[in-house]
């Protein structure tokens, strides 16, 4: 795993039993897992600790040498430079994968390493939160999904095993921009300071990601972008039904809702650690297709300048209705 963090950790301390894991990370962070070792918790199954030395770490990319898989995990912005780092030590033959959100870190990947290394895209459909050092927690469910083709099959093979649901899906670019869709919750979510379940339960909330889903929606048809059906629901209804009152959305939405109270999207996370957000990979791709098609996508350019805001430390939270002023003015 390259990028130790949140997503690395859950999927490496699952992995561990099943396959030879090194996690790549920050060396406090790896300092705390070789001395209390990896705690995992949620995600429907039992607390789980992988003890120090459970899991192999590292702070430098060398330990990405004679790897079978370099999951990649580092946030958008970090791709680029992980990618310099890992291409000196990969193998021949090292399937590279990005498990990361947004659309453009497999071609980053595949742009640094070059054309001959192999790179898949995957998405990760659930939420996991550092709740403190070295513990990670799942709070919402959901499978993995892979690129199709015969390099992926190993690795999705060994997450089903390790009881990760996981499968490969014949049109990851589709579930990109699906996926897409719903982290434009992502900023709503860590300005709000509510739990993921508590603000998904209030209208004017679901309200502003209904505002921000349509015009996406709009600069996806324009570009002729078909979004994937990853849930029940169409992509293209989503907004309809966020738009329900809580009663209402609360029985027929139920799925959405089925998120635990500690889960929070991980631009909450950054806010909260001070780091910079992954909001240009987010609403600004959606504000970028908008523009080369003669569109405007104010409220997600606004929702950015809301975020550059956040990220200079205001520290300011902002209740639905707030935000849905802010996104519609
Ligand atoms: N968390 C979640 O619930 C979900 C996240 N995702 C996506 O997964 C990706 C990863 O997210 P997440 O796990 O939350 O991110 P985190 O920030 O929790 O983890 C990434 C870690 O990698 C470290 N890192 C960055 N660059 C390097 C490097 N070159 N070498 C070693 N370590 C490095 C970071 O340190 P530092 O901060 O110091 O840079 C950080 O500790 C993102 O694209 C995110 O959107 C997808 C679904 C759910
Ligand atoms: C799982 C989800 C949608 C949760 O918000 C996410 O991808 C994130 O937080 O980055």
């Amino acid at each position: 795993m390259l990028g130790a963090g949140s997503v690395g950790c859950q999927l490496g301390g699952r992995l561990a039993p099943h396959a030879e894991v090194t996690l790549i990370g920050r060396a406090a962070a790896m300092a705390v897992l070789d001395e209390k070792g990896l705690r995992l918790t949620g995600g429907g199954q039992p607390e789980t600790l992988v003890e120090p030395g459970g899991v192999r770490t590292a702070a430098g990319p060398e330990a990405v040498a004679g790897a079978d898989c370099v999951l990649v995990t580092v946030k958008s912005a970090g791709t680029e430079a992980a990618a310099r780092e890992l291409a000196p030590h990969l193998s021949d033959g090292t399937v590279v994968v990005s498990f990361q959100n947004g659309l453009r870190n497999a071609e980053t990947l595949r742009s640094v390493l070059g054309a001959e290394r192999t790179v898949v895209a995957g998405m990760v459909p659930y939420n996991i939160v550092q709740t403190e050092p070295g513990t990670y927690h799942q709070g919402s469910g959901g499978e993995l999904l892979l690129d199709a083709g015969p390099e992926a099959a190993p690795l999705a093979a060994v997450l089903r095993r390790a009881g990760l649901p996981a499968q490969q899906h014949p049109d990851m670019r589709g579930v990109q921009y699906a996926k897409l869709l719903m982290n434009l919750n992502n900023a709503l979510n860590a300005l709000s300071g509510l739990p993921l379940r508590e603000q998904l339960g209030q209208r004017d909330h679901r309200r502003c990601l209904a505002v921000l889903q349509r015009e996406a929606l709009a600069a996806y048809r324009a570009a002729g972008i078909r979004p994937a059906r990853l849930g029940l629901v169409a992509p293209r209804l989503t907004p309809t039904l966020l738009g329900l009152p809580d009663g209402v959305f609360r029985r027929v939405a139920a799925s959405a809702l089925a998120i635990d109270e500690q889960a929070r999207s991980s631009m909450w996370e950054d806010l909260q650690r001070g780091r910079t957000t992954e909001i240009d990979s987010l609403q600004g791709e959606i504000v970028t297709l908008a523009a080369r098609h003669g569109q405007r996508a104010t409220a997600n350019e606004r929702l950015i300048a809301l975020v550059r805001e956040a990220e200079s430390g205001d520290g300011r939270t902002r209740t639905g209705a707030e935000l849905l002023a802010e996104l519609t003015r």
